[in-house]
């Protein structure tokens, strides 16, 4: 970690590192991990812990008798969910053993942390734990989440965590030293990126998905949370948690891995929710001409200037306002449900429409307004 003093860092455990020989809990890398958390509470700095590992925890707990139903993806879904509820209890306890200071459990879907109440309320409860020096251990809450409520990977909500909780670091541990130019499990020729300071295609081009069975991440994920919590200001390094050095590394201010650099010019908090933690609910398609590169000009856009209104919303969810050329503009909060707004775009009368949107006022408001890059892209 840089020279200067950290003062808060969130530490993503990968499933490798807790079960690694998916027979339950290991203490074999937790060691040192465990140690590096001791150490930065010595030095003052406080420490989230993000861990996965409840499904790889728990997984030897169901072992498969051949040819059951359990083989069907839809079982093993069922199955997974199953494995976290029993993983999840060996896993806090298993952290708990390290540590004389306590430890709180917290379990999230990404329901929570899109919805504004929720995600201030989790905010509150991760300072309130700081505050009384209890260590909070995140996981996303696989018993119960959905394919609509999920993160998905604990890559991703470890960098939705850091931004809720004003990290100024976040630390990935995997089980390589951090990005390679390529996949070097694959590729005996690739090579180790010690510092990105722009994250863009290339940066995900050299990325692939995990060889693990029980891990949900791989690279592309981990570079997809580098992106969320750089553009919140969070320095975040990828390291090899498998290596005691890595930890010794990052306490005497060296990188062991792979850094990607905070940004320069940080988004303000509010618009970094609404732009990487909340996931659109639906999208509204303008002309590609539409002069839409203001939070102003978004608040100004008028029934008559939808094209197309997809999928289902009501008033308050989050859409995306995207061009009829596929560029993602912004993401906004609706004053409009999918449903009336669909039904005022497809007015013939522009005078009937705006009679509408004068009652009801804009379709989005400008302080909710979070402006995207104008490159087409598929939303992350
Ligand atoms: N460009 C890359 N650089 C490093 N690792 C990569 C790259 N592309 C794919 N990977 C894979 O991603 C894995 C790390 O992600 P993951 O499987 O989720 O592990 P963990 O759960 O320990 O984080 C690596 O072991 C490697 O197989
Ligand atoms: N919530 C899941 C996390 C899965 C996950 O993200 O795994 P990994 O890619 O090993 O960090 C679990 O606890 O198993």
């Amino acid at each position: 970690m840089n020279k200067q003093p950290r003062q808060r860092i969130v530490l993503k455990v990968g499933s490798a590192l807790i079960a690694p020989d998916r027979q339950g809990c290991s203490s074999r890398y937790l060691l040192a991990i465990a140690q590096f958390i001791v150490r930065c509470r010595a030095k003052g700095i406080q420490t989230i812990l993000v861990s996965s590992g409840s499904i790889a925890a728990g997984a030897h707990r169901f072992p498969l008798k051949p040819g059951s139903e359990a083989n069907s993806p839809e079982a093993q879904v069922v199955l997974k969910k199953a494995m976290a509820a029993a993983g999840q209890t060996e896993m806090m306890a298993t952290w708990d053993k390290f540590f004389d200071f306590p430890t709180a459990q917290i379990l999230l879907t990404h329901g929570d942390l899109r919805d504004r109440e929720r995600y201030l309320s989790i905010r509150e409860t991760v300072f309130t734990l700081l505050d009384h020096d209890i260590l909070p251990i995140l996981n996303e809450n696989d018993t119960v989440t959905t394919d609509a409520l999920k993160v998905g990977d604990n890559d991703n909500l470890s960098a939705m965590v850091a931004a809720a909780a004003d990290a100024d670091t976040l630390v990935i541990c995997s089980d390589i030293d951090g990005l390679y130019n390529k996949n070097p499990h694959l590729h005996s020729d690739a090579e180790l990126r010690p510092e990105v300071n722009k994250i863009d295609a290339a940066i995900y081009a050299m990325a692939g998905g995990s060889h693990s069975d029980v891990g949900t991440g791989g690279m592309r994920t981990k570079i997809e949370a580098a992106e969320k919590a750089s553009s919140h200001g969070i320095d975040t390094y990828i390291v090899n948690g498998f290596k005691e050095e890595s930890f010794n590394a990052l306490l005497s201010g060296r990188n062991p891995g792979t850094l990607f650099r905070a940004s320069e010019t940080p988004l303000q908090e509010r618009m970094h929710w609404l732009t990487h933690t909340v996931r659109a609910q639906g999208e509204v398609i303008v002309a590609a001409d539409e002069e839409m590169d203001s939070a102003k000009n978004c608040a100004e856009l008028s029934s008559n200037e939808v094209l197309e209104v997809k999928g289902n919303f009501a008033a308050g969810d989050t859409i995306l306002l995207r061009s009829d050329d596929g560029t993602c503009l912004a993401k906004a909060r609706s004053n409009y449900s999918s449903s009336l707004l669909s039904f005022i775009a497809e007015q013939e009368d522009p005078e009937l429409a705006d009679s509408f949107t004068d009652s009801l006022g804009g379709i989005v408001s400008e302080k909710d307004i979070a402006l995207l890059s104008k490159t087409p892209q598929l939303e992350k």
